[in-house]
């Protein structure tokens, strides 16, 4: 044997070598035997019950459950605004405190929630007034984000001039503004027809590309679900609690809308479709 036959034998195969083999990347939140029990006047309510998920950096994850299945609960423990009961919580591998406290995120609530007497420009700079951050930034970075969800011709307006639709966008571009690696949006769309809500998840698929967060995003929707994600967490209420988890990253980064219409997203759907219903069936 040749001795570069004998060194190259002298190396075990490929995946075992600790130094090649590719780190995976530390989740951006990791829940482990997540529990919250809400003590209720009448009896406790089991919000989350033994929810263990990790999300990856870059993810677009969807959670979609009947009304009452936890989901609002699991992204505001994320967020720091409720304490679970029990089991482990990180979020970019520290506490849900300190990544609050880090300001790692940014939240998109159910409904836009801005001041009216506010311009846009002022509402989308108010986190960064917040943080302390100078005047002659604070324009430039609202100039940019306003410019990323397309309102720039709307930084003078008040919210009551703006469609829902718009108002939406300017709540994403509030929560983008001081730039945080994740994105928690609870229902966004969720009051919004048909049609802006399409024009939408279009243009917040553009977004998630250009800017590589990680994205939770709560619907009751099984397309925009499916459309949006890398993965749809499907769950059950009473105790709230994970039933199927549906990798749909397979339908690839680009999306057109027309992809709905797709073989391979219509067995995503109903393979969604069977989570909720499996669900349903473990509540009787
Ligand atoms: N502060 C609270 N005190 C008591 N029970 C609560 C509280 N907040 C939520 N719950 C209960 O916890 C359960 C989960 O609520 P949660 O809002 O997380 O569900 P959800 O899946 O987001 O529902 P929806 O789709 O209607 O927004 C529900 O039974 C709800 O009534």
């Amino acid at each position: 044997m040749s001795r570069a036959g004998a060194l190259a034998l002298k190396q075990p195969p490929e995946p075992d070598r600790p130094a090649l083999r590719a780190a995976a990347p530390r989740p951006v939140v990791s829940a482990r035997g997540l529990c919250l029990t809400y003590e209720a006047a009448d009896a406790p309510v089991r919000a989350l019950a033994d929810v263990d998920l990790d999300v990856a950096p870059g993810e677009f994850v969807s959670f979609i459950g009947p009304s009452g299945c936890g989901k609002t609960t699991l992204l505001r423990c994320v967020a720091d605004l409720e304490q679970p009961t029990g089991g482990e919580l990180t979020v970019n591998g520290v506490s849900a405190e300190a990544a609050r406290l880090r300001r790692d995120y940014g939240f998109v609530f159910q409904a836009p929630a801005l001041y009216p007497w506010r311009t846009i420009e002022r509402n989308v700079a108010l986190p960064l007034e917040l943080f302390g951050v100078p005047r002659a930034e604070r324009r430039e970075r609202v100039a940019r984000y306003l410019d990323l969800v397309q309102l720039s011709g709307f930084a003078k307006k008040f919210p009551w001039q703006l469609s829902g639709g718009m108002q939406s966008r300017a709540s994403i571009a509030r929560a983008l503004c001081f730039d945080p690696k994740l994105l928690l949006m609870d229902e966004p769309f969720g009051a919004l027809d048909e049609i802006v809500r399409d024009h939408l998840n279009a243009q917040l698929l553009a977004l998630w590309r250009a800017t590589a967060k990680t994205v939770l995003f709560v619907t009751h929707s099984i397309p925009e679900a499916v459309y949006l994600s890398t993965r749809v967490v499907v769950m059950s209420p009473r105790p709230g609690r994970i039933v199927d988890i549906v990798d749909c990253a397979g339908l690839g980064p680009e999306r057109p809308l027309e992809i709905r219409e797709s073989p391979e997203f219509l067995r995503l759907g109903q393979r969604v479709r069977e989570g909720l219903r499996a669900g349903h069936a473990y509540d009787a």
